[in-house]
């Protein structure tokens, strides 16, 4: 059978990404946010020419090497000098005080000596020399950072110094994460040896959080078609942006979700792809409303799960928080450091070991066992090998891509 390509999946899921709205927050609160509105600088960085050295305000002309010239005051950060820089005199002034009127130039401390109120020079000044010009980081009105910016630490740093104490930013989605299956306990509730205890609500909750969502576990429904159903209906209604249910994709006997969302007015764009692994993967909306939430169904392995979030959930959720996301995957370059066999009709994505690196590349070997269910070869890894479909079989040293594990 025909699958689905894995791009074609990404670009129906990217193009039914309508943007949250936006919301006000105060700076403390905007780290991992996303501009919804450009930030336009408040003020002029620095306000006016300050130094950038502790050391002497002096006018170039009277500061050659050797000349002595008389103290009349201090500039501090925060207490300008009142006065002028007069022939023949100086300010003793510190990192970030405005250079005082008069003044051209700086000498650091340690080019001159003192002897009570008499500054002698001991290497020539230069106009401008150690002078942050007023407005040379930023003006007032410069826009600073563009809507679709994902806030990082520095940012923030950027927004404060420019006086904006609230950021207009895309509000986070809200996503419910639905778990499915008998076999399914929670961690340290005494699962029996045929038990599963339910690791996918961690690594995507915190995939989510990390792209920027407010994560809600809806919880574990059990292989029951009218309990599925009605756990769906509710999660339906629960005001979501993005339902994500994990478990039951596939086709067996108790894999009930595709039936259940469909039963329940889910009209399925997307369900199974060329993906190895992840091929169960389903996406739709509620054909009635046509927008809310948006379904992303994953397979139960959580390997499946994981590198399906990877690639579908994350450039989801950051679309609907207005991030300009690419349309197709975004693969990087790579070395094999080993021979790798021809591929089949589905994506392969590869828990792979980066053991070194040549011509500026990462040299990668995917690790010997690729069974979708096994989760400490996935802590282990370092990225996905990844193998297009219908690739022919490669030899160490030839040229492949890869797919981060981690943004
Ligand atoms: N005859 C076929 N069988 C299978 C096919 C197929 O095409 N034909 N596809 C296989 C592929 S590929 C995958 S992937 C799995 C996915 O199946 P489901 O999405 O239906 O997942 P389940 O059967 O519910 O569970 C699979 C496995 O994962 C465990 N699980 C489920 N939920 C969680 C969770 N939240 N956290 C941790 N582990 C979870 C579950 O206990 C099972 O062991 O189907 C293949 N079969
Ligand atoms: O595609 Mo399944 O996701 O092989 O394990």
């Amino acid at each position: 059978m025909a699958l689905m390509p894995v791009e074609e999946a990404l670009a129906l899921l990217l193009a039914a990404a309508r943007p949250v709205e936006a919301e006000n927050v105060p700076l403390d609160g905007a780290q991992g946010r996303v501009l919804a509105a450009p930030v336009l600088a408040r003020r002029t960085t620095p306000g006016a020419d300050v130094s950038a050295m502790d050391g002497y305000a002096v006018r170039a002309q009277d500061a050659a090497a050797s000349a002595t010239l008389t103290l009349i005051g201090e500039s501090a950060a925060g207490r300008p000098f009142a006065g002028r820089v007069e022939p023949g005199t100086t300010v003793r002034i510190f990192t970030g005080a405005v250079l005082p009127q008069g003044a051209d130039a700086i000498v650091i401390q340690e080019d001159t000596t003192r002897e009570g109120e008499a500054v002698t020079v001991t290497e020539t000044a230069a106009i401008g020399r150690h002078i942050r010009k007023a407005g040379g980081d930023f003006a007032t009105g410069e826009t600073l950072l563009a809507p679709g910016h994902r806030l990082r630490a520095r940012d923030l740093a950027l927004i404060a110094a420019a006086d904006v104490a609230e950021v207009s930013v895309a509000r986070r989605p809200r996503l419910g994460l639905l778990s499915t299956g008998d076999e399914l306990v929670r961690p340290g509730e005494g699962a029996g040896a045929h038990q599963v205890i339910v690791s996918n609500l961690y690594s995507l909750a915190a995939l989510a959080r990390e792209a920027g969502a407010e994560v809600i576990d809806l919880g574990i429904l059990p292989d029951d078609m009218a309990k599925t159903r009605a756990g769906v209906r509710d999660a339906l209604g629960a005001g979501l942006d993005v339902l994500v249910t994990t478990g039951g994709a596939s086709v067996g006997d108790h894999d009930l979700i595709a039936p259940a969302l469909t039963a329940e007015g889910v009209a399925l764009a997307v369900h199974k792809i060329a993906l190895r692994p992840g091929k169960p993967l389903m996406f739709g909306s509620p054909a009635k409303e046509a927008a809310r939430p948006l379904v992303l169904g994953l397979p139960g392995n959580p390997v499946s799960a994981h590198v399906c979030a990877l690639i579908f959930l994350v450039p989801l959720l950051k679309a609907l928080q207005g991030v300009d996301v690419p349309p197709g995957l975004e693969l990087r370059p790579a070395r094999l450091a080993g021979p790798v066999k021809a591929n089949e009709q589905r994506m392969d994505f590869q828990r792979a070991e980066i053991v070194g690196d040549e011509d500026g590349l990462p040299l990668v070997r995917p690790l010997p066992v690729q069974d979708s269910s096994m989760l400490a070869n996935l802590a282990r890894a370092d990225v996905l090998l990844v193998r297009r479909p219908f690739a022919p079989a490669a030899q160490a040293g030839e040229d492949c891509e890869i797919f981060p594990l981690e943004d």
